[in-house]
């Protein structure tokens, strides 16, 4: 355990620190009761030696003091290291996030990542301190006083001894039905976290369908099962305590008896037996608080598992002279095939979409198009094939760069809590206002600031909730073209938006592929967008289809032609209904 806490920091020298203060606390508290021996030794006489005491009297009252003094300063260090350790290994995380793939972050992902950088590495930092630390003292103070009883009798040392391998033994057949036990608890308490915070989300739903009995059903069900889960472990836990509070008193009992036994026989003094007494309550006292901390150090072992877990998934390959700069915003797929592990997603796609065009992907759902977008923007490399971008395969550009050029509109474009403003400005910090105003212009979000109350400096609500979809699309592209990204990756909206906003929306793709130095790409799902593409790229079951322009492949009775009298016939249907 403490090996892999001492690999799991990159600066593990804090950690190092606490617990040699520990160790040297734990020696000397051993030390300072072997001091007993001498000064009972020189006291317990027929005729008192005072003057023989003396001097370990004053090494023991020196040693008294240096255990004060280190005590008072190992207290404030255990606080701050344990803050200080949490701040360490979050980093540490971060950074490690910063070079995985994009596409590792899906919303389940996301929220085990959340917890571990929030809940984990404070759980963990923490119980470095207090168990890790504590643990050692359990073991340090036993073998120091082993080593100091030794000094005085080694029969009852050689009892003492006896004990401390049977009680580790038991110790760690406890720990591990204790791990498996605390790992059962917090799959339970997730388990009723998820749930509660599902019965929250689903409140509106459950009453509007009048079963809100049937939800908090579902939440009792998980808190149950937590209650059981909980029963269930103390149950568990009662053998493994009961059978090392056992080992820990039988062998206090034996060494009661021997001790007993050699000194009716005269073989052992009274002072020595006084002391050893003394000795066996401090060797047996630690190592029976040992079982106390038997949970801490389980759990230690599965939080460190986890944290591990995010540490393991592979960075994004990094090219060593990676190229610097986009040559332009050419994009071509040559023979890529890409899967999801071993769901395949893209098989032997190849399409060139050159600046100053605008490409509609169109395929039913699951057929590729979302992957397209993915791997130009390299949130994933593929499996084989090659996507360039300028004449270069994005795996050699330098992936801030190839960034810096790309911007995307998703479908659900999330919106910071601030203002429309500060918003935008995300895209490009120091623009000026004219750029704002004429980015807002090509993205026909002008409209939409004018009937704002506060203009501008209207908040759009957590996740820009102020706003409607096609507005924050309107946002999104209007970020496009304040970073004058030379990329645009585009997922238009597949719900329906009101006629005002679906034409804003498309009116607005449409003026990003003015510049000529521009690519665009539009996952479509609207006749305006898919009429007005320059090229169409229909995608079936991950492969190409059908590769052309809207007007060739209308009537060609393809997937194409479908798709676009589905989405008429829906669009009249709306207009109509
Ligand atoms: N993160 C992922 N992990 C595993 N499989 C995935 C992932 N994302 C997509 N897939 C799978 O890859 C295939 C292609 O998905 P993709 O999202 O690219 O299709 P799409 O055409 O964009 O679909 P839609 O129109 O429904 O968004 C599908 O079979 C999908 O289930």
């Amino acid at each position: 355990m403490i090996r892999r806490l001492y690999r799991l920091w990159p600066h593990p020298g804090l950690m190092v620190r606490v617990w040699l203060m520990t160790a040297v606390l734990a020696v000397l508290q051993g030390l300072l009761l072997g001091l007993l021996i001498p000064i009972l030794r020189a006291v317990l006489r027929p005729e008192p030696d005072f003057a023989a005491a003396a001097p370990w009297l004053v090494v023991g009252g020196l040693g008294l003091a240096l255990y004060a003094v280190l005590s008072v300063v190992a207290t404030p260090l255990g606080f701050t290291a344990s803050m200080k350790l949490a701040e360490q290994l979050r980093h540490h995380l971060m950074r490690h996030v910063t070079t995985l793939p994009l596409g590792w972050f899906t919303s389940d992902r996301k929220a085990t990542f959340v917890r571990t950088v929030t809940n984990v590495t404070g759980v963990l930092s923490q119980l470095t301190v207090t168990v890790a630390a504590p643990a050692i003292t359990c073991v340090l103070v036993p073998v120091t006083v082993i080593g100091v009883t030794f000094a005085v009798d080694w029969r009852l040392a050689l009892v003492l001894l006896a004990t401390l391998p049977l009680a580790l033994a038991v110790m760690r057949v406890s720990r591990r039905t204790v791990a498996r036990v605390s790992v059962d608890m917090e799959i339970a308490a997730n388990e009723v976290a998820g749930r509660a915070i599902e019965f929250g989300q689903a409140q509106p739903v459950l009453r509007a369908a009048g079963t809100s009995s049937t939800g908090s059903a579902r939440m009792r069900e998980a808190l149950d099962d937590h209650r059981s889960q909980y029963r269930r472990g103390l149950d568990r836990m009662l053998f493994p305590d009961l059978s090392y509070s056992g080992v820990v008193m039988i062998g206090y009992v034996v060494v009661l008896v021997l001790g007993v036994q050699f000194l009716l026989s005269g073989t052992l003094s009274v002072a020595d037996s006084l002391a050893l007494l003394i000795l066996a309550i401090r060797f047996l006292e630690p190592l029976g608080a040992m079982i106390d901390h038997a949970s801490g150090i389980g759990a230690m072992d599965y939080l460190a598992e986890r944290v591990e877990k995010v540490l393991r998934i592979p960075a994004l390959p990094h090219h060593p002279n990676p190229v610097r700069s986009l040559r332009s915003a050419d994009i071509e797929f040559s023979r890529v095939t890409f899967s999801y592990g071993d769901t395949p997603a893209l098989t032997d796609v190849s399409f060139r979409c050159r600046p100053g065009t605008t490409t509609a992907l169109v395929g039913p759902s699951g057929s590729g198009k979302t992957t397209i977008t993915r791997l130009v923007a390299r949130f994933f490399d593929v499996d084989s094939g090659s996507v360039l971008v300028g004449g270069v395969d994005v795996r050699e550009l330098d992936h801030p760069v190839l960034l810096n050029d790309v911007a995307i509109v998703f479908q659900d474009v999330y919106l910071f809590d601030t203002t429309i403003e500060e918003n935008l400005r995300l895209a490009r910090p120091e623009a000026s206002r004219a750029e704002l105003e004429e980015a807002a212009r090509n993205a026909r979000l002008d409209e939409v600031i004018e009937r704002l109350p506060a203009g501008w400096r209207t908040r759009v609500g957590e996740g820009g909730t102020q706003l409607s979809g096609g507005e924050r699309q309107r946002v999104s592209i209007a970020r496009a073209f304040l970073k004058r990204a030379r990329v645009v990756l585009i997922d238009e909206a597949a719900s329906a938006l009101d006629p005002e906003n679906e034409s804003a929306v498309s009116q607005a793709i449409a003026n990003l592929s003015v510049d000529p130095e521009r690519t665009v790409i539009v996952i479509a799902h609207r006749p305006g967008t898919l009429a007005t593409a320059d090229q169409v790229v229909a995608l079936d079951r991950g492969r190409i289809a059908e590769v052309g322009t809207p007007a060739d492949l209308r009537n060609t009775g393809g997937i194409f032609s479908r798709l676009y009298d589905q989405y008429e016939h829906a669009r009249s249907w709306r207009i109509t209904s």
